[in-house]
């Protein structure tokens, strides 16, 4: 007989089960009040009743556990210093969405070799980011496989759906079922219909297929996530961050009914991908806000150890400590600068 499936398919690889994971890398119960009470957080500042400023940084991905926790602990010092005014959530990506191939995100390939070791990168992200919640630090990550966030979305405080993945139905329903706050991203093309079309498509109910904790193909059924906004990135026509871009973000939410929360990443099309501009960007972001501005409820910055990115892939051995192997990120020292520059400006909002 001819073969007429799995024509393509070279393996088929088991993964545990999720419950499996949580077994042997458990959440605490410290973590899970500090989750509980992060996501609340950021819920007060989505509606506006809590009037932080919400910044998700951190590195475009992480590919060195231990770049990334040295990071984890300048930005866990830095965030609790300006906590009063600054809501800081680190950027954990595991999983990286790309534009035709490359370097999936330690997840997919925790070796950096190809190999693409999944189970391996699975306990690698849950271990990790249960270190990073032990620093006092809130985890936000994108969620990009729609079967990761079985296995790691209870110990995340935040997430994104990308520029490339908002138009998708799966990842509408996927943020339908999800616990935390989520921003969706404008399109690649900059124009807001895909996002706004996802924010109320996750709000509702839905029903689609996915895996149960014990690891078996089921049908999910969820109750809407309330907790979308929207992330403006800028697109193809250029950066979308100015007060007209943001006042006409603000008419579109409210015309669709939605509540015209908007979060502005100061990196991708908003840096046209330069990392050195997202400070001006986020300058510009702040002069609004304290203006008067209150759709605006933070920033996304992508900063790392040091600045820039390397090509990858090249053989880990040669990796330059600290440095991005996806898109480029401002280092520490400014990454420091501007959040204390943030801060300050930041004062006549809470006097
Ligand atoms: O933020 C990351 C990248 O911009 C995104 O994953 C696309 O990357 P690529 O265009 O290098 O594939
Ligand atoms: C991939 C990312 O962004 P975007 O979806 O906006 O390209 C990201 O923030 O890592």
């Amino acid at each position: 007989m001819q073969r007429t499936s799995d024509i393509n398919v070279v393996e088929t690889r088991v993964l545990p089960a999720p419950e499996t994971l949580f077994a042997e890398l458990p959440k605490t119960e410290s973590q899970s009040d500090f989750i509980t009470r992060v996501r609340g957080d950021i819920h007060r500042v989505i509606f506006t009743e809590d009037k932080r400023f919400l910044l998700v940084i951190g590195p475009c991905s992480i590919h060195d556990l231990e770049a990334g926790r040295d990071y984890a602990r300048r930005l866990a010092a830095l965030a609790a210093e300006v906590s009063d005014r600054i809501l800081i959530v680190m950027r954990v990506y595991f999983e990286k969405p790309r534009t035709t191939v490359g370097w999936k995100g330690l997840i997919m390939d925790p070796q950096l070799d190809g190999s693409h070791d999944i189970e391996t990168g699975l306990r690698t992200a849950r271990a990790f980011l249960r270190e990073v919640l032990d620093l006092g630090l809130p985890t936000a990550t994108e969620l990009l496989d729609p079967i990761t966030p079985q296995y790691i979305a209870d110990l995340i405080c935040w997430s994104a759906v990308g520029a490339r993945t908002t138009e998708s139905q799966t990842h509408r329903q996927m943020a339908s079922g999800l616990s935390m706050p989520l921003g969706f991203k404008n399109g690649t093309d900059g124009t807001l219909g895909a996002a706004i079309n996802a924010i109320k498509a996750a709000s509702q109910p839905q029903t689609f297929m996915g895996v149960s904790v014990d690891g078996r193909a089921s049908a999910i059924v969820t109750r809407g996530n309330p907790n979308c906004h929207i992330v403006l990135r800028g697109g193809s026509a250029g950066p979308n961050y100015s007060p007209e871009h943001i006042a006409e973000t603000e008419a579109v939410l409210t015309k669709a009914g939605l509540l015209p929360s908007i979060l502005v990443d100061c990196s991708h099309a908003n840096s046209a991908k330069k990392p050195e501009l997202q400070p001006d960007v986020m300058r510009a972001v702040v002069e609004q806000v304290t203006a008067g501005s209150t759709s605006i409820i933070g920033a996304m910055v992508e900063s790392n150890l040091a600045a820039g990115s390397q090509p990858f892939p090249q053989p880990k051995s040669d990796l330059r400590y600290g440095v991005s192997i996806t898109d480029g990120c401002i280092d520490w020292a400014t990454t420091e600068q501007l959040v204390r520059d943030t801060y300050a400006a930041l004062a006549p909002r809470f006097s």
